[in-house]
Parts: structure tokens; C-alpha cells; sequence
């Protein structure tokens, strides 16, 4: 991470495991699939990696010590809610958000039909303009947990500057 002139980069990465009986969200938007992702909330990997590198230029933590899995309240907790609590919490730091980029890796299903509305949702819950948040998707060709379909992973990094 670099402190030049006030501006901050940040990193973050999630994975969650794929298994029947949960819904697919990502990045706010359910996906029709035959399985979804596991965790306390609603296993938004996208918002999560999104929220962590946030956190990660502001030096503030990470999502986990913000929202407790050990903690009730976030028992399927939507994402994109908690995502907006970290962008309050970023500008409560006086930090300005200037760009988000984010990599999902799974096999399936295609995200390229969701990837617009991704975008709106994160840009949204953060304030900031759709142009400022980039969202790919990759296969992992088949290698690794995401290519044999037992999980998916999200990376994302995000570049910040001091507001004054
Ligand atoms: N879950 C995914 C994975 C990929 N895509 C789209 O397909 C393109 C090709 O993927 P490769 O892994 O073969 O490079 C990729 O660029 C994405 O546009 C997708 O929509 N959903
Ligand atoms: C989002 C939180 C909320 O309790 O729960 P999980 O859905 O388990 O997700 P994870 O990526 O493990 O981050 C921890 C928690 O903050």
C-alpha cells in the first residue's frame, strides 16, 4: 500500500464454499445456480473482497473485525448492506473512494450477464459513479477449488484519497 499525496491503495480477497441449500449471491445479485455460497452472512464473496480492500487502505481492520461471524446480527446479513457501512466508515475516516476493480474466479455459472448490475450495486452502496467500479470473472479452467466447483473466490483492490 503507498501514501503518496493522500492516496491509498487497499487489497482484499474471500472464498466461500459452494454447497446445496444456499442461494448465490454475488454482488448483490442472486444468480439462479443449483448450489450457493456458505457462510454467516449471505456469503457475498464479491462484497466481501470489495469491503476488505477498503479496509485495507484505511488500515481499519478487516470485515471479520467489523462484523463478527461470531455475532447474531449478521446471520445472513446482505452484503451489500455491511458494503455500505464500510464506505460510511471510510468517509468517516476522510478518505474519498476514486476506483474499485474486482476479479471473480468460478467455473460456473457466467457471471457476464450479472456483471452490470454488480457494478450498480457496489457503486451504489458506496456513493460513488458506476464508471468507478470495474467487475471481471474468470474460470479458473478447471484447476484448483474454483475450477472443480467447490467454492468460488473473489479478489478486488481499491484506491482511495485523503478528502482536504
Ligand atoms: N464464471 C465465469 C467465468 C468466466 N466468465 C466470462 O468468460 C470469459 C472467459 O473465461 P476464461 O476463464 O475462459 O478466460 C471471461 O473473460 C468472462 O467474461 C463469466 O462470465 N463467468
Ligand atoms: C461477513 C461475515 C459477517 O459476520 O460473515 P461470513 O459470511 O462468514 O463471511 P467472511 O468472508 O468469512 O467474513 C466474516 C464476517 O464479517
Amino acid at each position: 500500500m503507498s501514501d503518496v499525496s493522500g492516496l491509498r491503495i487497499g487489497q482484499g480477497m474471500d472464498v466461500h464454499a459452494l454447497v446445496e441449500g444456499r442461494r448465490l449471491v454475488i454482488g448483490g445479485v442472486q444468480i439462479p445456480h443449483e448450489k450457493g455460497l456458505l457462510g454467516h452472512s449471505d456469503a457475498d464473496v464479491l462484497c466481501h473482497a470489495v469491503s476488505d480492500a477498503l479496509l485495507g487502505a484505511v488500515r481499519g481492520g478487516d470485515i471479520g473485525s467489523l462484523f463478527p461471524d461470531s455475532d447474531p446480527a449478521y446471520r445472513d446479513a446482505d452484503s451489500v448492506r455491511l458494503l455500505s457501512e464500510v464506505g460510511a466508515h471510510v468517509r468517516a475516516q476522510g478518505f474519498r473512494i476514486l476506483d474499485i476493480d474486482a476479479v471473480i474466479a468460478a467455473q460456473r455459472p457466467k457471471m457476464a450477464p450479472h456483471r452490470q448490475a454488480m457494478r450498480e450495486n457496489i457503486a451504489r452502496a458506496l456513493c460513488i459513479p458506476v464508471e468507478s467500479v470495474g467487475v471481471k470473472a474468470t474460470t479458473t479452467e478447471r484447476l484448483g477449488f474454483e475450477g472443480r466447483e467447490e467454492g468460488i473466490s473473489a479478489t478486488a483492490v481499491a484506491l482511495l484519497c485523503r478528502e482536504g
